[in-house]
């Protein structure tokens, strides 16, 4: 479950003017249940990588509040937000792989930390990457992969510990047609599950195949929820 209350949220990072940077979202409200998928639309610098960072708990809301999964943000200790961190699965839009480790131990990670037996790590690591069709690339390091199959790689990190909540950031711009309506039926299938997922995606062919409920932002203002 996601619940905002009039979120707002700058960036810190005054410049050496000391202007400060702009407002990325304004009082944004709104509820998604457990097991809800929403598109999360709008044009370039509307605020959607930023929402999908305050979710990931990557930042806080400068001011309103955030309830995620049953946790309210402002007041949890350092801890908790860890816990919880471990629960969410986030398909950044650069992908953020770890280039120096092979496919293999990029995909594990999530499943490393929460000190899963690694006879158990390596059946469902094996799993998820001939789920994504990389199964023969176990040992290749990121850099020496394409777009497409990165991106398939961040995929398959961020859903391989079934989290209760997934965000994905563009997460089908290096897919082809095929692979993005695949992607879109694990979402489906996870959704199904109770999975609470949210999806930022300029796709509009996508959108029109999967007609969703969608949260909509301009100027960091929510102007759509429906
Ligand atoms: N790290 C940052 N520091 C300062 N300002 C930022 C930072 N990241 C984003 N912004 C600003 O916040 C606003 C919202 O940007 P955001 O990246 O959330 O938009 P977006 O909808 O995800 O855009 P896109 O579709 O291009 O990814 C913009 O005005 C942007 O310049």
């Amino acid at each position: 479950m996601i619940r905002l209350r009039d979120v707002s949220f700058r960036y810190e990072t005054a410049g050496a003017s000391g202007a400060q940077a702009p407002v990325a979202l304004r009082q944004v409200s709104f509820a998604v249940p457990q097991g809800g998928f929403r598109w999360l639309l709008g044009p370039s610098g509307a605020g959607k990588s930023s929402l999908l960072r305050l979710l990931a708990l990557g930042a806080r809301p400068t001011t309103g509040t955030l309830e995620l999964l049953g946790t309210s943000i402002a007041p949890a200790r350092r801890a908790a937000l860890a816990r919880l961190r471990r629960r969410i699965g986030v398909v950044h839009q650069d992908f953020r792989l770890l280039p120096d480790l092979p496919v293999f131990d990029n995909v594990a990670l999530p499943l490393r930390l929460q000190r899963r037996p690694e006879d158990e790590v390596r059946d469902e690591v094996h799993a998820i990457l001939d789920w994504v069709g990389l199964g023969s690339r176990a040992a290749a390091r990121p850099p020496q992969l394409s777009g497409g199959e990165q991106q398939r790689v961040a995929i398959a990190r961020a859903v391989i510990h079934r989290p209760a909540l997934v965000l994905a950031d563009e997460p089908t711009n290096a897919l082809d047609e095929h692979q993005a309506t695949r992607l879109m039926d694990l979402f489906r299938d996870l959704s199904g599950l109770g999975t609470t997922i949210v999806v930022a995606t300029h796709n509009d062919a996508l959108i029109r195949r999967r007609p969703a409920h969608a949260l909509e932002l301009a100027h960091g203002r929510l102007v759509r929820d429906g």
